[in-house]
């Protein structure tokens, strides 16, 4: 490489290093710097002015492959040259791959400055290689050598001794900083490259370390600066009596066999005043480990939009701010984000941190608050990958099968109005990611606090995805999603689903076990799936499991089910909790014995905040699909072409061409051992789950792979105490990096008689939904004031079996606890469609909403204000008496606008009396409500259901198909 630098003509009055330098410090600001980075990365040139080209073009350049940059500066290279440019290009580019697992941050710590470091953003375990951390190292002539040094510009020099020179340490693995207790190590490519391996496992957002010698910083590093020394008082941090004692050694540089840098530096008898000592570290006691560590934390950063004063007070490193890329949407975004600073505004400021990801709170402001929004490093990675931090996923680029495009094409996907919040904050109008072919696959659950009226460009309709605002409005801790009244809530309208009930169809995906053969399914099949999952988004080890259900005692087993249950109730304080179903044990019980011992798994569903994380290893219930954005993992589709998943194409074929000239290992193997070989699946948020290991393809998302494709709509808590009867909990699947979905039925299970056309059975927690929601599928407004009671017209249409008795049961979902109930159902059947139609009551026996979101003082009615607050959601179930396949419907039940007060009469009375049509007596059972202080089933007249029937209805009803009910009615 050297010899054909001098070699060329063109640069053969440089020397080695200015040659090298100059790539690496080209690169690096291309790569590195431009890429929204609020410093500049140190350069091996002290001429070096940058690159010419701005974001803009950075964006454009880094996936299309055309680089006219480079272009413009490869101009006169050798076909060597230009080969050895890109080739050390490469090496850049190779941050930006998705299985990465790092990225240029930031930290003070050396200088006082800001300088490169490198952050973990994957979990790595010990052993595993950073393979896209890749440097050079070229030998230096003496007098580059003794030029560098002079110029203070030896901070990537090392010694190497199978070199037996000074070489300069080149590409982004230069970033990585030196730890004496470091967590990765060198490793060598050939002769000329190296790259790491991790010694010990690394956390997501964790600084990755090396161990560049014995005596790079010094004798004995004794000038070393890092965060180990800090902590056990050595190297700089030693105190000068220690010093004394310990500086006995006045040994030269030990060179180390990967490589080592001898010691330019001051040696310790110099003052060290230069350094940068952060305040924080200045003021910590000597035992404050911890504040150490969080100082040491707090002053390393994560690229572009880091520190809090960088990030709004300096115009230019405002994340938000238009850049001169002329991107509508990213305008639009501007404007929305504008927009909801202003209306959030108020004289007190408050600190809302974002809940993007672990570390927001270090990396937002006071400017975010009240608001969606993703913290400073988020919005940096969003806009190079489209994905929240730390996420990057690959796509592949023809990941679905003819058949499966085929199939889509016939389904109107979602628009973007139709897009859950979340949804709708990650899609247009950001930003197009820089890199395209990224899904996007936050891991991490975005929750934003929507407080305000987005404005009309960014769609206004806020749709009430089941699991979602349920869970939302009453879950703080979870998400915090308010609710305005003049954003109108409904249902979401799930997409229409491609139905696949030929299981030879359905892509067993996760499950390492053949799925235990089913007795024959319906002929169709539309599943909302509505039960406990398994689910993790984060990268669980099959091992720490199988030690935690294998290698524990009984002591220790007891000991860590506290703890577990100490952080659920941290997460879900006890008042709060949303998901406790009432019952549920009797439900599930009832329902194991039923299906034949229907073994439940329950584990986790895990976000990125460190105290979740800790509930990996205690197999802690928590599984909250109202915060589950989109997830996917990729896995290939095995024997077809996309084998591999591959890049975008527009990603440069370099990627997958690389190699290290002289080196043996071919590094595009290395992706093999990256995510994009794991098995995956994709769970969506409302879409559809399958069962029994068998992945239906829903077809209703392009982001999903959709032979895999696998939706979570909602998914319940479960107690602690299911753990108990969770046996197998080795037996649970993983995926390394990532997702965990199992639905394992035990033993036989029965199949309802005759399920009706509509009606898949899910022989699992059985809870099915009608097919087609009906688009009226509105609600009577409630009035949820304090002890009021509460009644709602229902009215849900759907084809039931004919001649099949059904009964509806209505409950408060999980506001069950909370509620008594009244119920009067209807259900009319005709030979092709049954139209459903029941009043309930429901009467409140605490407040509602929860106090917890909006406390109504008892003794008085809700504020409007409150009153609009939130939505309740009230499931109900049709039920064929034979107690086979229910039906569950979840139904949102808005606010009034306007409220009529009730009556306290009302409370005792039948609050059903449909305003129209000749009522008649139901044939059908009239269930009396199971929970308490029900009073007695009463007959209820019954509306004629038709087509017809029900149209009159819409057009009396002043919201739904039904006009309000009032007390006076019954
Ligand atoms: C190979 S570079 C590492 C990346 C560097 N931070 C940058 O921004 O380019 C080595 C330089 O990082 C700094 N450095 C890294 N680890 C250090 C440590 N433990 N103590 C003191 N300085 C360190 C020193 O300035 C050193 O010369």
């Amino acid at each position: 490489m050297i010899d054909a630098i001098f070699e060329s003509r063109h640069i053969n009055h440089f020397s080695v290093i200015r040659v090298l330098s100059r790539y690496d410090d080209t690169l690096a600001s291309y790569f590195v710097d431009s890429l929204y980075l609020w410093y500049d990365t140190l350069r091996m040139n002290g001429d070096f002015v940058g690159t010419t080209t701005d974001n803009n073009e950075t964006e454009k350049a880094l996936p299309t492959k055309h680089l006219p940059y480079f272009k413009d500066f490869i101009q006169g290279f050798t076909p060597k040259q230009v080969t050895e440019f890109t080739q050390h290009m490469k090496r850049y580019l190779f941050m930006f791959r998705p299985n990465a697992g790092f990225e240029v941050g930031s930290t003070s710590r050396y200088t006082g400055k800001p300088e490169a470091c490198l952050l973990a953003t994957k979990e790595w375990k010990a052993g595993e290689q950073v393979t896209c951390c890749l440097g050079s190292i070229a030998a230096l002539s003496e007098q580059d050598d003794l030029k560098l040094k002079s110029e203070g510009r030896d901070f990537s020099v090392m010694v190497s001794t199978r070199k037996k020179c000074s070489c300069l340490f080149l590409g982004p693995a230069r970033f990585m900083n030196h730890d004496c207790d470091s967590n990765c190590e060198f490793i060598l490519i050939g002769q000329n490259a190296i790259t790491f391996r991790v010694q010990k496992d690394i956390h997501i957002g964790e600084e990755m370390t090396v161990f560049y010698a014995e005596h790079y910083f010094g004798d004995n590093n004794c000038e070393c600066l890092c965060s180990s020394c800090e902590i056990k008082k050595q190297g700089h941090f030693l105190t000068s009596d220690e010093n004394a004692i310990t500086d006995t050694s006045d040994s030269d540089i030990t060179i180390d066999e990967n490589a080592t840098r001898r010691s330019g530096r001051k040696r310790k008898d110099i003052s060290y005043k230069d350094y940068y000592v952060p305040e924080q570290v200045k003021k910590s006691r000597p035992d404050s480990i911890q504040l150490l560590r969080k100082t040491i934390t707090d002053n390393i950063t994560s690229p572009l939009v880091m520190q809090k004063k960088q990030l709004f007070c300096d115009k230019d490193l405002d994340p938000f701010r238009p850049r001169n890329d002329s991107l509508d949407e990213l305008s639009v975004f501007h404007d929305w984000i504008d927009n909801l600073s202003d209306i959030s505004d108020d004289d007190e400021p408050e600190l809302v941190i974002p809940k993007c990801c672990p570390q927001a709170k270090e990396y937002c402001t006071a400017r975010v608050r009240e608001r969606p929004n993703l913290c400073g490093r988020c919005n940096r990675h969003y806009q190079i990958y489209g994905l929240l931090w730390p996420m990057r996923k690959i796509r592949k680029p023809n990941g679905r099968s003819k058949k499966q495009k085929e199939s889509s094409k016939n389904i109107s996907l979602p628009t973007q109005s139709t897009l859950p919040v979340r949804q709708q904050l990650l899609s247009p109008p950001m930003p197009a990611p820089l890199i395209h072919s990224f899904v996007r696959v936050p891991s991490i659950t975005p929750i934003y606090t929507m407080n305000v009226t987005p404005p009309t460009h960014v769609q206004p309709l806020i749709y009430a995805e089941p699991s979602i605002h349920t869970r939302s409005s009453i879950h703080p801790v979870q998400s915090n999603v308010q609710y305005t009244p003049n954003i109108h809530y409904t249902t979401t309208q799930s997409a229409p689903t491609v139905r696949s009930t030929d299981s030879s169809k359905a892509t067993k995906l996760i499950m390492p076990r053949p799925p235990k053969p089913l007795q024959p399914q319906p002929t169709t099949s539309t599943t909302t799936f509505s039960e406990p999952l398994v689910i993790s988004t984060w990268p669980l080890d099959k091992s720490i499991l199988k030690m935690h259900t294998n290698n524990l005692s009984a002591k220790q087993k007891k000991r860590e089910r506290a703890l577990a249950f100490k952080l659920k109730r941290e997460l879900y304080p006890r008042d709060k909790e949303p998901y406790k179903l009432v019952g549920l044990d009797a439900e599930i019980k009832e329902k194991q014995e039923r299906l034949g011992g229907l073994q439940l798994e329950n584990i986790y569903l895990l976000d990125l905040r460190n105290r979740l994380k800790k509930i990996v290893s205690h197999r802690c219930v928590v599984v909250d699909t109202s915060s589950l954005p989109l997830l996917e993992i990729g896995r290939p589709e095995q024997g077809t072409d996309d084998e591999h998943i591959t890049y975008d194409e527009r990603i440069p074929n370099i990627l997958d061409t690389y190699t290290e000239d002289d080196s043996s290992v071919d590094l595009v193997d290395t992706e093999e051992n990256s995510v994009s070989h794991k098995p995956f699946l994709n769970i969506t948020k409302n879409k559809h789950v399958s069962v029994n290991d068998q992945l239906i393809d829903d077809g209703t998302t392009e982001n999903v792979n959709m032979a895999e494709g696998i939706t979570v709509q909602h998914a319940n808590l479960v107690e602690d105490t299911q753990f108990k009867k969770h046996k197998s909990i080795e037996k649970v699947p993983f995926l390394e990096k990532g997702i965990i979905v199992k639905q394992e039925p035990v033993g036989p299970i029965e199949l309802p008689p005759s399920p009706s056309q509509n009606y898949v059975f899910v022989p699992h927690q059985k809870q099915l939904t009608l097919n087609k929601p009906n688009e009226d599928n509105t609600y009577h407004p409630l009035d949820t004031s304090n002890n009021a009671k509460i009644t709602a017209n229902l009215q849900v249409h759907g084809l039931i079996e004919r001649g099949v008795p059904n009964k509806i049961v209505f409950r408060g979902s999980e506001e069950t606890s909370r509620f008594t109930e009244h119920e009067h159902v209807q259900v009319k059947q005709e030979p092709e469609e049954v139209t459903i139609e029941a009043c309930i009551q429901l009467e409140t026996t605490e407040h509602f909403p929860p106090p917890s979101l909006s406390p109504p003082p008892r003794s008085r009615s809700p504020s409007p204000q409150q009153q609009h607050q939130s939505p309740m959601k009230v499931s109900f179930i049709l039920q064929p008496t034979n107690e086979s396949p229910r039906v569950e419907q979840c139904v949102y039940i808005n606010k009034p606008t306007k409220l009529k007060p009730r009556k306290k009469s009302a409370r005792k009375g039948c609050p059903i009396a449909p305003p129209r049509k000749e009522p008649f007596e139901s044939k059908q059972s009239i269930v009396r409500s199971k929970f308490r202080d029900a009073p007695p089933p009463r007959t209820i007249p019954v509306i004629p259901s038709s087509k017809e029937s029900t149209r009159q209805c819409s057009t009396n009803s002043n919201i739904g198909p039904f006009v309000p009910i009032e007390p006076n009615n019954c």
